[in-house]
């Protein structure tokens, strides 16, 4: 099979498909790599360092998009619709549900897309989502702490306070993993954290390893009303696999936030958690926030793309052995024999398999049985 690696067009975003372990890998097991010139020059992997694993360096993007299976990392922009094509197994983030335009080029183009974010292991767990999750959920502490400074239109707060002065009240909706993640780092720099959830398990463990350095809320909208008031940083991070997620951050909600508070909303990339920066739309590296009411809200839609060789890494190690079974028994029997990866299709013969997208767009659903 030829796996044809593109390189990202999105702003800001220097993250690759495939590290040279990857090219490895693939070349070993009888395929041939094209990766597209200098994808991964910004973040220090030279076209010499995929050559030197067996990958052809390809001049054009046309090239680039013209393998059996596509591996990439965003989902594709507009000017790529151009290289879709009947029958082309793409493997990429697609987040379809927040994506009405792609969901049609797929549709019509007869695109096989399998979606990182939606591949499930029988444990619930998102294999392939949880390692860019980690990733944005330690950046969001960052970025709170960051934009509560004057200087980016914050209060001019110090997350951990000082000896005397009150640490900053760090709020997160969904406890999942860019939601944990986000509360230990804001742990780890003083501030006062509080995590909402409506999975008590999931609260239960938080409380078992952090006690009473992290807060554990039950989710409903008064509890989350009452939180988003008292805090100066407010983390979304809720998702229904899949699916737009809710917005259980209303505006009401946000227009009772103090001026100078902030939101990062990192579950923009799936329509948003918060009413507000879901109205506005994901926001990018180049001009990540606006001011509402006085709050700063952040919404980049692709976080791990600002610490993009960190990020490439930690995706590919996960996505590598996916897109191995994918190019050795070709999507279909490779899908046949992993449920989990199965999970993934989204797209294939301009018809829509994950219920989530389906019903966001008023399709129908087609079950995976009538394709595997
Ligand atoms: N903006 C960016 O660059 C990035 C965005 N993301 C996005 O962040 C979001 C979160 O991802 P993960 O943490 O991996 O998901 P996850 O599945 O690990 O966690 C989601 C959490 O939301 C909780 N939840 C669901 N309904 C809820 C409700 N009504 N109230 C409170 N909590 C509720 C779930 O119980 C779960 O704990 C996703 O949309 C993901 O795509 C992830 C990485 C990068
Ligand atoms: C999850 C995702 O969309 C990202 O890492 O950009």
């Amino acid at each position: 099979m030829i796996v044809s690696v593109p390189k990202e067009i999105k702003n800001q975003e220097y993250r690759v498909g495939i590290t040279p372990a990857g090219v490895r890998a693939l070349v070993d097991a009888g395929h041939k790599v094209l990766v597209e010139k200098d994808a991964g020059t910004a973040i220090g992997i030279a076209d010499a360092d995929y050559t030197a694993q067996g990958a052809t360096i390809v001049n054009t993007a046309k090239e680039a998009w013209s393998g059996d299976m596509v591996v990439k990392v965003k989902e594709p922009l507009e000017p790529e619709y151009q290289y879709f094509r009947e029958g082309m197994v793409l493997f990429t983030y697609l987040h379809l549900a927040a994506e009405p335009e792609l969901t049609k080029a797929l549709i019509s183009k007869k695109v096989t897309a399998i979606a990182y974010e939606t591949v499930q292991l029988p444990t619930r767990v998102l294999p392939l989502l949880a390692p860019m999750s980690e990733v944005a959920g330690r950046m969001a502490a960052q970025v709170g702490a960051n934009l509560l400074t004057k200087k980016e239109g914050g209060m001019g707060l110090l997350m951990g306070g000082t000896a005397g002065v009150p640490a900053a009240n760090f709020v997160v909706v969904g406890a999942g993993v860019v939601g944990f993640n986000a509360a230990k780092v804001a742990v780890g720099m003083g501030a006062k954290v509080t995590i909402i959830d409506n999975n008590i398990d999931r609260l239960r463990q938080i409380d078992d390893l952090y006690g009473n350095q992290i807060q554990t809320i039950f989710s409903n909208s008064l509890n989350i009303a009452h939180a988003v008031k008292e805090a100066d940083v407010v983390v979304g991070s809720v998702l229904i696999p899949g699916a737009a997620t809710p917005q259980l951050v209303t505006e009401a909600m946000v227009k009772t936030m103090k001026p100078g508070s902030v939101i990062v909303d990192v579950a923009i990339d799936q329509g948003g958690a918060v009413e507000t920066t879901a109205k506005h739309g994901a926001t990018s590296h180049d001009n990540p926030t606006f001011m509402f009411n006085g709050v700063v809200c952040y919404c980049v839609g692709n976080m791990p793309g600002a610490v993009a060789r960190t990020s490439t890494f930690t995706l590919t190690n996960a996505t590598l052995p996916y897109m191995v079974q994918l190019a050795n028994k070709g999507w279909k029997e490779a899908c046949k024999a992993n449920e989990s990866l199965a999970k993934g299709l989204n797209t294939h013969e301009g018809k829509v398999f994950f219920k989530g997208v389906a019903d966001k767009f008023g399709m129908e659903c087609h079950a995976l049985s009538e394709v595997l």
